[in-house]
């Protein structure tokens, strides 16, 4: 797939930009991005577009987790490069996970302690731990895990645990944050507290989240920036009441309107279904 950047993408000060960037998961494979240019707008950026047309690969790339085959990444003004050893050096790997962690679809944790215990252990390694503590309580509220602190990983349901990772992101406090469908499993309403919060805590502490969703609605509600894939592989980044209209969605999916919204839904459920068998896809008492 041949991705081409449209002229909005430049911004000199972009907390991550790609600048010709091509890759591919192996040499043999098709390219998922091939010169691709792109500024990240800044605070809560929602990334928008149908699926596998590389939101994942674009924020694990922006991350470090994955390094591009041609071109560069800028990250807060530092190439990726910086950080390729970080897989085989425990050093590397904590001075990149201070600067931008990454929040994946699906997290498996081995530990027997609670919940409460690994929140502190996470606010204790934090790159801030004084901030950590400021903002914790309100990090449980928004994420609603208060009553879940003496639980064990191990018996939350999904979406406990991806309201209890979102937790445990913010409190590690990196300045860049990814977050890939970190909201399938939640219900709406907490859906909506947490990018309610998310939005404040980006424009409070000049943090950078970007997040995958397949929801345009929580998108057009809370997205301070957009970077929007489509189709025929143009991805575009800027203005979310530009770039979120229904002429641009439309055009970017190749779809009619009624049936994104459609859409929406049968992929929550099939990321659900995949995430957890025949389990509770969520508390009904969240
Ligand atoms: N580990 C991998 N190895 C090989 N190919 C991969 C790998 N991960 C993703 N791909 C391919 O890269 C392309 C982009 O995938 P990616 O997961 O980034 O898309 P996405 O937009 O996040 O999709 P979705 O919305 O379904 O999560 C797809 O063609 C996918 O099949």
């Amino acid at each position: 797939m041949a991705n081409h950047a449209t002229s909005n993408n430049k911004d000199g000060n972009a907390p991550i930009a790609f600048h010709g960037v091509s890759f591919s998961y192996a040499p043999d494979q098709e390219m998922v991005f091939t010169d691709l240019s792109l500024a990240m707008p800044r605070g809560l950026t929602f990334l928008v577009g149908p699926n596998g047309i590389g939101k994942t690969t674009l924020m694990l790339l922006g991350a470090a987790r994955l390094f591009p085959c041609q071109g560069e990444i800028t990250l807060l003004g530092t190439s990726t490069e910086d950080f390729l050893e970080a897989e085989a050096d425990p050093d590397c790997e904590e001075r990149r996970n201070q600067q931008v962690s990454f929040i994946y679809q699906n997290m498996e944790f081995e530990t027997e302690g609670s919940l409460g215990e690994l929140l502190d252990a996470v606010s204790s390694n934090s790159a801030d731990p004084a901030s950590a503590a400021l903002h914790r309580q309100e990090v449980l509220d928004a994420t609603g895990v208060e009553p879940l602190l003496g639980s064990r990983m191990q018996e939350l349901s999904k979406g406990e645990m991806q309201r209890a990772i979102i937790a445990m992101g913010l409190l590690y406090g990196s300045p860049v944050l990814m977050m890939d469908e970190p909201v399938f499993a939640v219900e709406p309403e907490r859906a909506e507290r947490i990018f309610a919060y998310l939005r404040e805590y980006c424009a409070g502490k000049g943090v950078t989240i970007c997040a995958s969703v397949h929801d345009v609605h929580l998108a057009r509600k809370f997205a301070q920036g957009v970077v929007l894939f489509h189709t025929d592989g143009v991805v575009e980044a800027g203005d979310p009441q530009e770039l979120l209209s229904r002429e641009r969605l439309e055009v970017a999916f190749k779809a009619p309107w009624d049936t994104l919204y459609q859409r929406q839904t049968l992929y929550r459920d099939m990321l659900n279904q995949a995430s957890l068998g025949d389990a509770d896809p969520d508390d009904p008492s969240e």
